[in-house]
């Protein structure tokens, strides 16, 4: 049943629920999987690290062979062999033996701690293989013990962990090459409207380039998920429909611009009947963007923007990106709303419920002048980072007002 004229928590609620979570799943190589969604529970194949290890370098020793050691009666070892990091050392530690060790060898058979280099007196026989030790150590003193990072079988990393350099880092510190992770939205935008032209192209009387095109896809590459189509259309319904219909099979959400007012030109009262779409709702109460559309069609959701930059923009932040954070698994897209003190007097009064843009920095937001907010502006946007959430009713706001803000 289609709603006209309603909350933005009840259009969100109606967004939600008309899709559904990425079920697709692809493998991609560890490497290249920044900013994916893990889709299976990942356990340590071994134990790492994978032998016991020296974590400096020394001399592997047996501490019982250091029992009484001291300045005055300095124990002497006898150095049997020496061992890099990448190497192995096949020699077993005896009893007054040491093996010289680097940081991240092997601890050979028998040694059960490692003195620092630079705890020690080198050079007392002709060989060089006599070492001076004026000092006890405990057993395992400077021993790193294999597995300690990750025990083999652990649970290292759970399925929906979105995968930053840090788990990329663990999953290569376990050889783990390939990850089955969620495939990423498909999304496809369109700008529509006569009047626009693209940069680089002549500015004609009565054009405009576009602004929301390159916006739209440039804040999807931001989340991660680089449209797989995104065009300029024109004002005649039926080449809307069809790109629409062409663009269906590629994907898993369509994003429009313009054209859902009330006006002549307000295609989309005509494109979503040529397709027979589903209209869920129309019009939402908030400003800017009140006219923001929103149909299913093939299963796949359509959300149809206000043309308005700033209308745009703002609908974005509020209708879509909530959808993409459900239907892509990835949490950290989710609307992050905080409480801030205002900077600024906004001497607006509102009626509806209104978004204004703002500028956050440790909890106190300043807004750009009052002249400077309505929903074709785009420009005084520059800087700003989050939308500052005005409740229907509201007075003139003042300075020192706490006020809830949605961080971009
Ligand atoms: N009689 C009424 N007129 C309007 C109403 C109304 O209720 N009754 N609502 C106003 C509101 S609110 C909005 S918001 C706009 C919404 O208009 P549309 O979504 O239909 O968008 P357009 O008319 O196509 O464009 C609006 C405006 O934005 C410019 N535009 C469009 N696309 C782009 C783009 N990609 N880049 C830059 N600028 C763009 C376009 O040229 C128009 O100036 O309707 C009000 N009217
Ligand atoms: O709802 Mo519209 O974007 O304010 O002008």
């Amino acid at each position: 049943m289609e709603q006209i004229g309603i909350e933005l928590e009840q259009a969100v609620e109606i967004i939600l629920s008309s899709g559904r979570k990425m079920k697709r799943t692809q493998f991609v190589f560890t490497k290249e999987a920044n900013g994916r969604i893990l889709a299976e529970d990942i356990y340590a194949p071994f134990d790492n690290p994978p032998f016991h290890r020296s974590p400096l370098d020394g001399f592997a020793l047996r501490s019982k062979d250091l029992e009484g050691a001291s300045k005055e009666i300095p124990k002497s070892i006898q150095v049997i062999d020496t061992v890099y990091a990448g190497g192995c050392c096949n020699q077993t530690v005896n009893q007054g033996e040491a093996v010289r060790i680097m940081t991240g060898a092997p601890i050979p058979e028998g040694a059960d701690c490692v003195i620092r280099l630079e705890d020690i007196k080198e050079g007392f026989n002709e060989e060089n293989t006599l070492i001076l030790v004026d000092r006890e150590l405990k057993r395992y003193d400077n021993f790193c013990f294999k597995g300690e990072d990750v025990k083999k079988g652990t649970l290292l990393l759970q399925k929906g962990v979105k995968l930053t350099y840090i788990e990329q880092g663990i999953l290569s510190s376990l050889g783990i090459e390939q990850v089955e992770v969620y495939d990423k939205l498909r999304a496809v935008v369109f700008a529509t409207g006569d009047e626009l032209v693209e940069p680089g192209t002549e500015l004609k009387p009565g054009k405009i380039y576009d602004s929301n095109l390159l916006m739209l896809y440039a804040r999807l590459c931001e989340f991660g998920i680089a449209p797989v189509i995104a065009k300029h259309l024109s004002d005649e319904p039926g080449e809307v429909a069809r790109a629409i219909e062409e663009s269906c099979q590629k994907a898993d959400l369509v994003i429009t611009t313009g054209g859902v007012s009330v006006g002549d030109k307000d295609i989309f009262h005509e494109v979503l009947p040529i397709l027979e779409a589903e209209r869920l709702f129309w019009k939402v109460n908030l400003k800017p963007g009140t006219p923001a559309m929103f149909a299913v069609y093939k299963g796949i959701p359509m959300f149809h923007l206000s043309g308005n930059p700033f209308a745009a923009a703002t609908t974005f932040e509020l209708l879509v990106r909530p959808y993409i954070a459900m239907a892509g698994r990835d949490e950290s897209l989710c609307t992050n709303r905080k409480k801030a003190v205002l900077e600024d007097d906004f001497i607006k009064v509102s009626n509806g419920r209104r978004f204004i843009r703002g500028k956050v920095e440790d909890g106190k937001v300043s807004i750009p002048p009052a002249t400077q907010h309505s929903s074709g502006m785009l420009a005084s946007m520059a800087g700003c980072n989050c939308l500052i959430d005005i409740p229907a009713g509201s007075m003139e706001l003042h300075k020192g007002s706490v006020v809830e803000i949605l961080l971009l």
